[in-house]
This record gives C-alpha cells, structure tokens and sequence, in this order.
C-alpha cells in the first residue's frame, strides 16, 4: 500500500502576477508502507519545496497528494492542523525542540495537545526514550543535553503518535559524524524492526547511504532514481556515482565515515 502518493505535482512560485520560478515540474513518487526513501538533488533543485508540499505548510500549483489515503488540499484548515499532528512526524535539521520546556515536556507535547490521558503517555514515552536512549535525560533542559541528544529526543517527539509517515528534512547536517551514525543507526532499525515509512531530504551521501531507495531531483524534476542492495558501503559509492553526474554543491565526501 502506498503511504505517499504524489502524480503530477507543480509548484510555481508566483509573485504579483509574474512567475517567479517554477520549483517542481511534474513529479510522480510513491512511496509504499515500510520503505526508506531519501530525496537528494543539488541546492534550488527543489527538495524543500517538494518537503513543505508534503507537509501541508504550502500548496501545490497543481497536481495530487495523498498521504495514507488523504489529501491534503481538502482539508479545512483545522482539519490541516489534526492531520499533520496524526499523520505526520517531522524531524528538522535544527531539533525545532522548545528550550522553555524540559526534554520530556517538548517529547510529549503531540500527545499532550491531543489530550491523551497521563497514564498513556506514560506508557508510551518509556519504550521509546529507552530505546533511544534518553531515559535518564528526560528532566534536562534542551541546552544540556548534546546535538545527537536533541536529536534523539527529536525521534522520540516525532514518533510518540505513531504517524503514518516520518518526514525529515537534513536531520544530520547539525550533528557531528559520530552522532550523525548513530542517529542513521537509530532510523534504519525503525524501519526495519517496525517497518516505519521513512522520507528523508539530505545533501549528504553517507546519511542517504542508510535509504533503500533514493530519488534524485534537478530543476524540480525527477532525474533518476537508485536502489540499495545489501550492502552499505557499495550504495554510498552509487550515490557518490550519481552526484558526480547531477553537479551541484554536495558536501566534501566524508570517506572516513563509511
Ligand atoms: N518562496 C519562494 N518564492 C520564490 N521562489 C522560491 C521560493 N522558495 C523557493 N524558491 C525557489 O524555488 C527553487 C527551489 O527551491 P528549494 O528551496 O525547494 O530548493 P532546495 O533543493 O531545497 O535547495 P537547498 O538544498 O539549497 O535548500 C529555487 O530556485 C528557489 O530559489
């Protein structure tokens, strides 16, 4: 079953009147229950656009998407609100975390503004944050706690309304390498253990080495699209492959990291 369904998707940027750059140009992507999917294209090719479209934040100029049968465009704008916060788990670049709030308060948040009873968030915080590993962080204020932290507790908010779909957009280009594996680490056992449905945009070739699959974007049309065998090692070299060929800025190969 197809968790995202995306045909002919447009997107024009358009400022009084005049056509200021079309972003995306006629996109079809599906990305079934359980896959790993990375989105990779040099800078203005058009991955944030297509992420924010997906999201709901912005509007296609036309074209369809689906998202676990629905489409976002139908909706009014408080049915928008309960869609994203049900459907959808972000994972940002910079943690989005609210430093106001302890690591537990900002994990729990989703739940807390649906108002799930204590009891059940509870039980739903404890696998989680044991399994990521910030079990004894929980009371720490975000600026105590380290980038791959934050991260993690950025997982764990993403995750604790089990959403149909994972949405990450450079969820590593804050962390250091080490960090940067182990959250990468984190991810591919989701989805391998619960089959969670993973979409994630990257500049980085070892982070879209743990996709299954990655479809590579340029001028806002799908360029060409890879698949991961067994091993690792051999797709980070595909996707070094296929960059060399895209062009653009991509960041310094990171070699040591594979
Ligand atoms: N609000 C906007 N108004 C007008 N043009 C825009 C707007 N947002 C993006 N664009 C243009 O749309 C194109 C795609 O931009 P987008 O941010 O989606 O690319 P990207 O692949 O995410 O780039 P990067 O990797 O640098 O973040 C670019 O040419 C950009 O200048």
């Amino acid at each position: 079953m197809s968790v995202l369904n995306v045909q002919q998707l447009h997107k024009t940027y358009i400022s009084k009147g005049n056509i200021v750059c079309r972003a995306l140009n006629d996109i079809d992507l599906q990305v079934e229950q359980g896959e790993f999917v990375g989105i990779m294209g040099p800078s203005g090719s058009g991955k944030t656009t297509l992420l924010n479209l997906l999201a709901a934040t912005d509007r296609p100029t036309s074209g369809h998407i689906e998202i676990n049968g629905i489409d976002p465009s139908k909706l009014s704008d408080k049915q928008l609100a309960l869609f994203r916060r049900r459907e959808l788990g972000f994972i940002f670049q910079n943690f989005n975390l609210l430093d106001s709030l302890t690591i537990k308060e900002n994990i729990v948040l989703p739940l807390v503004l649906e108002g799930t009873a204590p009891k059940l968030i509870e039980a739903k915080l404890k696998p989680l944050v044991e399994w990521l590993q910030i079990a004894d962080l929980l009371s720490k204020r975000t600026y105590a706690v380290s980038g791959g932290q934050k991260q993690r507790a950025a997982i764990a908010r993403a995750l604790i309304h089990e959403p149909s779909i994972l949405l990450a957009d450079e969820l590593t280009g804050s962390l250091d390498s080490g960090a940067a594996k182990d959250v990468m680490e984190l991810l591919k056992e989701l989805n391998e253990r619960q089959q969670a449905t993973i979409f994630i945009v990257t500049h980085d070739p070892f982070t879209a080495s743990y996709c299954q699959r990655i479809v590579f974007i340029k001028d806002g049309a799908i360029f060409s699209e890879i698949r991961r065998g067994s091993n690792r090692q051999a797709f980070f070299q595909q996707i070094l492959d296929v960059l060399s060929v895209l062009g653009g800025n991509f960041n310094d190969t990171p070699f040591a990291r594979i």
